[in-house]
């Protein structure tokens, strides 16, 4: 079917201005994670004032052509809604994301509750094709598990999306609410079943999703799951424009395919499996894999480690055909993925129950979407208002980094994945794997933790702030259909707290006020830090590092200060660097194959732990590395991998120093070690490494030195620093002390490189003087015996 795409003003005028606006738009690309502001209430007025101009993307249909209206693509029977502003009425928001806020709203025409999804067309991160493409798939959606638009049409600056209501929000909304350790395995497996049915739906029809997440699974009251956000999908059976946008990187760092990552080879349909294997790690988790690492790190973890999986202690609670559908979607060989069709399949799935009985009662009692909404806003809020901590300073600067990399469209893979390199890992919060340790098991079996042991127990991960008390919805609230809802006291104001699990269980089920804040701050001192996930606006530790009458006093310093502050606040929020939003990256040709090997399994791993035994040669918090993933990432600068232990000087060896200095050929001497090789042969060897990791030490003193002394001018040539300030006439300032900043962190970057080089070096030391004593020894031993 054929879709024609028409702009025309209300009147028939500004038809012109619209396409010129648009058209600016698509030269705007460059311009990532970008938020929109929240709309004033004044600005929502102006909106609907009927003097404003309104201009209508119109979706015309062959069968179905009514002009000014949108009526079902290809459902037929469908209800119709215009595409008149005036005839909707925006209340609450209900989300935001990457490129868009949306509102619950009513049709006044029919009294019908919408959501209503603005676009702002000025800082879309997209071109007009990804909107129209949006637009065009949902409105020929015709799948009980796909969001479907009803119309479409622009407002202002605005896209408007109208579509079904989906009255308890996302799953990530819900989990960052409720279920900050995830959901039970029976909701789980609904969830995941309608959402497959989804995939197989879109997958049949050409379409790839390719932003497959919790935040885009919809779920409604009577527990109906519904798929949505179609901002970056794709069509597969396209050539030309769009199939090149096959090739280029979207979707959002932590649900990215390795194949996504390198977009030389293109990708397809099973990209959306492997956000799926991803998701449903997120719903059992509370969050996705990797998502608490800068989005650089997680492009490199995603292509440099082993897949993740339900392998830790924390996972014995789910079963074993859970972990084996997860691990099926998680191989890095697209090719050996399942399609949706097949997972559907799996067995995992035949004992999922209908999503009316696993899944709606997960929001039996909660409050309404967006009370919940407003809290998890004003908890972002505060966060940011307490954001002056080094490490968001840090991952702001991370995030800037690569904000500056991406939209200047020079991105560098080996400088992300070195500087991904820099970034430190956090150790206090490390997973256990199921057959290192014998600890004590943390994890609650019971299938039933969920909401109710979760929000009452004082060992749960989350804290109460009964003082967080959701705005009131408009004033026009009343006026809604829903006027009549009780309204439900505030449980929404929930933070979670990732913290130290073992300590936890020790707890007393039930504590005051008082008691649950010393435990936490108890809490604080054992763990140190506190998780940070940067997979949508959380509660960071700043938030969890105050008390609770610190940060409830905080907001209401901004509640009651001025609501323009709060509403500026959350135009920060929103523009504060945040990492669930999609990427897009320029074309890159790579021909590295930086997919593991699959076993001839078919891709279907009994558990990681049968490669990981195999060939594991780090254990690094939740990751592994493997012996085959370092043959695939050889051409990673030094220090990607980091070092810890003697033993991983061998990897260190083979991955980063052999590349560098010696031929990758020849055997290093760190291999021989092991071997029964006279010493006369091994003396050289080591002679050699030791001069050269000597001859490193120097290069980056050198380095250093030219650095920090003349070359300033060189430097800026060589494209990885800003060009010097042109005049002094414009915020010259500004761009020296950005300079500054980048030539300390380019310098900090060079003393780590140094910091590592003299460990290693000392390992090889110490190795060394060990060896010339066995040496010795024996030459004594055969002295003495001749
Ligand atoms: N129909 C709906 N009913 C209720 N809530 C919705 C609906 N559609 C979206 N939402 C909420 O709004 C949020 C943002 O919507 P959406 O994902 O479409 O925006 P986006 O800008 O495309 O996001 P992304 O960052 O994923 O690209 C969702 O995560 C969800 O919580």
């Amino acid at each position: 079917m054929f879709l024609q795409f028409d702009v025309k003003g209300r009147n028939g005028r500004g038809a012109r201005s619209v396409l010129i606006k648009i058209k600016s738009n698509i030269a705007n690309l460059a311009v990532a994670f970008v938020r929109l502001p929240t709309p004033t209430e004044e600005s929502i007025k102006r909106r609907f004032s009927p003097h404003s101009p309104c201009h209508q993307l119109v979706f015309r249909s062959p069968s179905n052509c009514f002009p000014g209206a949108f009526i079902g693509g290809m459902g037929g029977g469908q209800k119709s809604y215009t595409t008149n502003p005036d005839d909707y009425k925006l209340l609450e928001e209900v989300g935001y994301g990457a490129s868009a806020t949306v509102y619950r709203a009513i049709y006044i025409p029919s009294n019908d509750v919408v959501a209503v999804k603005c676009l702002d067309l000025d800082r879309i991160n997209s071109n007009l094709d990804d909107i129209r493409r949006e637009a065009q798939t949902m409105s020929l959606i015709d799948h009980p598990n796909v969001i479907r638009a009803f119309c479409s049409f622009v407002v202002n600056q605005n896209l408007w999306v109208v579509m079904p209501f989906m009255a308890e929000g996302s799953c990530l909304h819900l989990m960052k609410t409720a279920y900050p350790d995830g959901f039970e395995e029976s909701a789980i497996s609904s969830i995941l079943k309608e959402t497959l049915k989804a995939l197989e739906y879109l997958h049949r029809h050409g379409h790839i999703h390719r932003d497959v997440k919790a935040g885009n699974i919809l779920l409604d009251t009577s527990g109906v799951i519904k798929l949505g956000d179609f901002g970056v999908s794709a069509c597969m059976f396209d050539r030309g424009d769009r199939q090149r946008s096959r090739n280029t990187f979207v979707g959002t760092p932590c649900w990215m395919a390795p194949e996504v990552l390198q977009p030389g080879s293109g990708y397809d349909f099973k990209a959306d499996i492997w956000s799926f294997g991803i998701t449903a790690l997120e719903l059992a988790h509370g969050h996705a894999p990797f998502s608490k690492y800068p989005p650089m790190k997680v492009l490199l973890m995603t292509i440099q480690n082993a897949p993740p999986g339900l392998d830790y202690d924390r996972d014995k609670r789910f079963s074993k055909s859970f972990k084996e559908l997860v691990a099926m979607c998680l191989v890095k060989d697209q090719t050996k993925r399942p399609t949706a069709e097949k997972l559907l399949k799996h067995p995992f799935f035949k004992q999922a129950k209908a999503p009316e009985l696993s899944v709606k009662k997960l929001f039996g009692d909660l409050p309404p979407l967006w009370h919940r909404v407003k809290a998890l806003q004003l908890k972002d809020a505060a966060q940011l208002a307490l954001k002056k901590m080094p490490s968001a300073e840090q991952e702001a600067i991370s995030q800037s980094e690569y904000q500056r990399g991406v939209s200047a469209w020079n991105f560098d893979l080996e400088d992300l994945k070195f500087k991904a390199s820099l970034v430190q890992d956090d150790d206090e919060i490390q997973d256990i794997r199921v057959d290192d340790v014998n600890s004590t098991s943390f994890v609650n079996n019971d299938a039933s933790n969920s909401k109710a042991s979760v929000s009452k127990s004082s060992t749960s991960e989350m804290v109460c702030s009964d003082e967080v008390v959701p705005s009131e919805p408009p004033s026009n609230k009343g006026d809604t259909p829903e006027s009549n809802q009780p309204e439900i006291e505030n449980k929404g104001s929930i933070i979670v707290q990732e913290k130290n699990r073992i300590k936890k269980t020790e707890q007393p089920q039930s504590q005051s006020t008082s008691d649950k804040e010393a435990v936490q701050a108890k809490n604080r001192i054992v763990t140190g830090r506190n998780r940070q996930t940067q997979s949508g606006p959380l509660v960071t530790a700043a938030v969890l590092s105050h008390s609770k009458s610190d940060m409830s006093r905080t907001l209401e310093r901004y509640e009651n200060e001025s609501p323009q502050a709060l509403d500026k606040m959350h135009h920060q929020v929103r523009r504060a660097p945040s990492f669930s939003g999609p990427l897009n990256l320029p074309n890159r040709a790579s021909g590295n194959s930086l997919s593991a090997p699959i076993k001839p399994s078919g891709g279907y791993r009994d558990s990681l732990d049968d490669k990981s035994k195999a060939n594991l040669v780090q254990i690094k918090g939740r990751f592994s590395v493997t012996s085959e993933d370092l043959d695939l990432v050889k051409d990673i600068p030094l220090c990607t991998v980091p070092r810890r232990s003697p033993q991983e000087t061998l990897l260190r060896k083979s991955a980063s120093v052999g590349e560098w200095i010696f031929d990758s050929k020849q055997p290093t001497p760190t291999t021989s070690v092991h071997t029964n090789l006279p010493a006369s042969v091994l003396m050289p060897h080591l002679q050699n490494l030791f001069q050269q990791t000597s001859l490193q030490q120097d290069l980056i003193l050198n380095l250093l030195n030219s650095l920090q002394t003349a070359d300033v001018a060189e430097a800026s040539q060589n494209g990885k620093l800003p060009p010097l300030p042109r005049s002094s006439e414009n915020n010259g300032a500004v761009e020296v002390s950005d300079r500054e900043r980048l030539l300390l962190t380019k310098v900090s970057e060079l003393q780590s490189r140094l910091t590592i080089l003299t460990e290693e070096l000392t390992a090889e030391k110490s190795k060394y003087i060990q060896l010339q004593q066995r040496v010795d020894a024996i030459a004594k031993g055969e002295a003495d015996a001749s």
